[in-house]
């Protein structure tokens, strides 16, 4: 059992109001080379929503459920928004913490799943006297706890689909594309990102029982029109797929972001309107109590194994 003396809860974090959104994304494309163009889309996605991100409420949502279950101070720093990290470690260090394990609300091996994470830890240690030593904890897309909570939802989904199309839907599972050589990178060895996202699809399918068909598929695309990322995307899966139903399984996020809530609930909802293919979309993990148990789960594991630092290779940076 690794030795910590506090849990610290790492996400991507979110805008929550209007004024927001723009330095928000500003702080997550920097030097990333993505279009203007794209950018304003985006925030148009978020502004939609009053300019606020469901994560940051998720995350407080999560930090509440696992608080009774973990007998450690928790804390919780995001990558792209407040409560920054540095700001997070700052408070640990003041308040004496040494040595942290970190939660992160992305379950998948690639460079924007795992290495950024890493590496955004390490600057904001690095910018903190007497930071803690902050220990991540290992790749959870197919602990148990994820799995169960995921195929829960998805047999709940199923159960919300008019009579009688439960036992004939397709499920298509979806997760963040990214640029394909980011793809063809990751983990030690490259393609993990995509292998173990079709591990937790097969390990959820099989808890529902029989021999489901499904798919894995792709949405959120970014970055520049002439950069290939991983296809195809959801609404271009959909007028494909032989059923008379679909539910979605967004298998690559652990809560709500605005990805599900805009790019599945309302593009690939209207995608699936205007074609008449019933759909419904299966929750997130967010607060399933199998996956608030999965995180002292893992807090009792032997100190996993830090990745290597040749594992995720960071892209080429563009653009300062
Ligand atoms: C694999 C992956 C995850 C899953 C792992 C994880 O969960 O971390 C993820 C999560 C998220 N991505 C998010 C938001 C954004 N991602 C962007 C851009 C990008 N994502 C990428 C990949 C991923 N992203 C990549 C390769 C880019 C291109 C730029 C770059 O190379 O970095 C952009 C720029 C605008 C655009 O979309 O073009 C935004 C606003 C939010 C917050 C959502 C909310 O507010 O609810 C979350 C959780
Ligand atoms: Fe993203």
């Amino acid at each position: 059992m690794g030795n910590y003396d506090a849990l610290l809860v790492v996400s991507f974090g979110g805008p929550e109001k209007p004024d927001d959104v723009m330095p928000f994304l500003e702080n997550v494309v920097r030097g990333r080379g993505i279009p203007r163009e794209r950018l304003l889309e985006v925030e148009a996605h978020y502004q939609r929503f009053g300019g606020v991100s469901p994560i940051n409420q998720q995350c407080r949502d999560l930090i509440a459920a696992l608080a009774p279950t973990i007998d450690l101070p928790i804390y919780w720093g995001n990558r792209n928004w407040h409560p920054y990290l540095e700001d997070t470690l700052r408070e640990m260090a003041g308040d004496g913490v040494r040595r942290a394990a970190a939660f992160v609300t992305s379950a998948y091996s690639s460079y924007s799943s795992c290495r950024q994470y890493i590496d955004d830890i390490a600057l904001a240690r690095a910018a903190v006297e007497g930071a803690p030593e902050v220990v991540k904890l290992r790749h959870y897309f197919d602990h148990p706890g994820f799995i169960a909570a995921m195929a829960d939802h998805t047999r709940e989904a199923l159960d919300r689909l008019p009579d009688g199309l439960g036992d004939s839907a397709r499920l298509v599972f979806t997760a963040h594309s990214i640029p394909v050589s980011m793809a063809e990178t990751a983990g030690e060895s490259g393609g993990a990102y995509e292998a173990q996202l079709r591990r937790a699809a097969t390990l959820v399918t099989a808890e529902l029982g029989g021999d489901r068909p499904w798919d894995l598929v792709w949405q959120s695309r970014s970055g520049a029109p002439h950069i290939p990322w991983l296809e195809p995307d959801v609404c271009d899966h959909l007028p494909e797929v032989d059923a008379p139903a679909v539910v979605l399984v967004p298998i690559g996020f652990v809560s709500d972001h605005m990805e599900v809530v805009y790019d599945l609930d309302v593009e690939a909802a209207a995608t699936a309107r205007k074609i008449g293919l019933p759909l419904v979309r299966a929750a997130t993990a967010g607060t399933h109590p199998r996956f608030v148990s999965m995180v002292s789960e893992l807090l009792a594991e032997p100190e996993p194994v830090a990745c290597s630092a040749t594992c995720c290779p960071a892209p080429p940076r563009r653009r300062g």
